[in-house]
């Protein structure tokens, strides 16, 4: 018996992303996206790598789903591809790519596993990036035209809906610091595309609405526990600072209706006037969601850096790392999860993302990765202690259900519960499978 037994209805599920798993990039209509485009840029993706095969899932889904019911999931995460849906990103639909979606999510539920559909987990159609992108006021308009198509054909099973996957990581990685697609460095116009994606969850939470489908809609956004590195009052409000930025910047429209007076002072010579127009913060408070997604990986450490263009800058923590170079603090997402709770008035939570990577080898077919499993069972510990605490936390999707496409490291780096052997394609349980599957059977640890 477990020590730690989780509500009796708890949603312990995995959690992926299409470009990530899907491959088929030119296959059955799919048009380009903006990740096509930049994994394809030489230079952007280490090693070379792109989504292009990744790990054939378009073909393999039935062998995946049977994985996900073979592991007991109560719940699985994943995204749908815009240019599936509309290649060009507004206009015209590709029917073959809402057959895909449709046979995935029958095939789930004939396996009694709910569907939890994400909108939009990067792949903005390249076409809509030659007009400009997420920095155009369009392209909300554009989302909201998409989901609607995707609600009407799928709403009639998938009842979880997600928007968006972490506008910030889309704004900041994209816009900012050039890491993500599609790869600008410019900080006022990551600014835009911060409002303009909000507008955008905001057009596509009222789309749903007006369908009444009776199912529910949120976000996810990345969030994290900000603490000062030292006792100085100067580090203190370096961390409001950081708080702000990452956190309050995405939180407070979703959920308050507004942004953060505080950040928004200190984003003023970004936003320019044209970006905040009349109407857009109602048109975002009148779209309030019915849960908040959050993806938790590390807590963020910061002290006072005058020097730095918002004055902070991150410490690394003492902690053990992953082989991402992120810290292992469970304490955090413990610290997050009282937080939502307490200032943005006792939220209905998912945690949509939480996960590692280590470096998993594969040793005469097996996989042990003792470091993940005691990754997910302290954070598991620190979720359960919220619920005890009273946070409203409904699920837990662990990153990721199968080694993937990691974005700008490409495949160094694997956060599966299962190992993927991308030459053979072949699936192989990893200890921490195993474990999690005893997991969700005893609902504890
Ligand atoms: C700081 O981590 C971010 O919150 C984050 C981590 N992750 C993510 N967001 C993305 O949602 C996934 O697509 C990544 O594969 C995953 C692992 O890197």
């Amino acid at each position: 018996m477990p020590k730690h037994v989780f509500p009796v209805d708890f949603v312990w599920g995995a959690a992926t992303a299409a470009y990530q798993i899907e491959g088929a990039v030119r296959e059955d209509g799919r048009g380009e996206s903006i990740w096509d485009r930049f994994s394809h840029t030489p230079g952007k993706i280490q090693g070379g790598d792109t989504g292009d095969v990744a790990c054939d899932h378009y073909h393999r889904y039935r062998e995946d789903v049977a994985l996900m019911r073979e592991m007991g999931l109560k719940g699985y995460r994943f995204s749908i591809a815009w240019p599936r849906i509309v290649p060009a990103g507004k206009g015209a639909l590709n029917p073959k790519g809402l057959d895909f979606y449709n046979a995935l999510v029958d095939r789930l539920l004939a396996n009694g596993i709910t569907p939890y559909a994400t909108l939009y987990h990067w792949e903005l159609p390249q076409l809509l990036q030659d007009r400009g992108g997420w920095d155009n006021r369009d392209t909300a308009a554009y989302f909201a035209e998409y989901a609607a198509v995707v609600f009407e054909s799928l709403g009639d099973r998938v009842r979880h809906w997600i928007t968006l996957n972490e506008p910030s990581v889309v704004a900041y990685n994209g816009h900012a610091i050039g890491e993500h697609a599609p790869g600008f460095t410019d900080y006022a116009l990551a600014v835009r595309v911060s409002h303009h994606l909000n507008l955008a969850h905001a057009r596509a939470v009222a789309a749903y609405r007006q369908l009444n489908q009776g199912g529910v809609i949120g976000t996810t956004l990345n969030l994290t526990s900000v603490y000062p590195a030292g006792n100085a009052p100067e580090d203190g409000a370096a961390a409001r600072i950081a708080d702000g930025m990452y956190n309050r910047w995405f939180l407070d429209p979703v959920l308050k209706g507004a942004y953060p007076r505080d950040i928004l002072e200190l984003f003023g010579q970004k936003l320019q006037a044209p970006v905040i127009q009349a109407g857009d913060l109602e048109r975002i408070a009148a779209a309030p969601i019915d849960f908040l997604g959050l993806n938790y990986y590390s807590r963020l450490l910061v002290r006072s850096a005058p020097s730095s263009p918002f004055g902070y800058e991150a410490v690394r923590g003492a902690g053990p790392c992953t082989a991402m170079g992120w810290e292992i603090y469970p304490d955090g997402l413990y610290d997050l999860l009282v937080r939502l709770d307490r200032d943005y008035g006792h939220p209905r939570l998912l945690v949509t993302e939480n996960g590692a990577a280590f470096d998993d080898p594969l040793q005469a077919g097996r996989v042990a990765d003792p470091e993940r499993i005691a990754y997910l069972r302290e954070h598991f510990l620190a979720a359960r202690r919220a619920i005890e605490s009273g946070v409203r936390l409904e699920g837990y999707f662990v990153w990721s259900l199968l080694d993937n496409f990691e974005w700008a490291h490409g495949y160094s780096r694997r956060f599966g519960l299962i190992y993927v052997d991308y030459p053979t394609q072949e699936r192989i349980w990893k200890d921490s499978a195993r474990w999690y599957q005893g997991v969700i059977r005893q609902n504890g640890v």
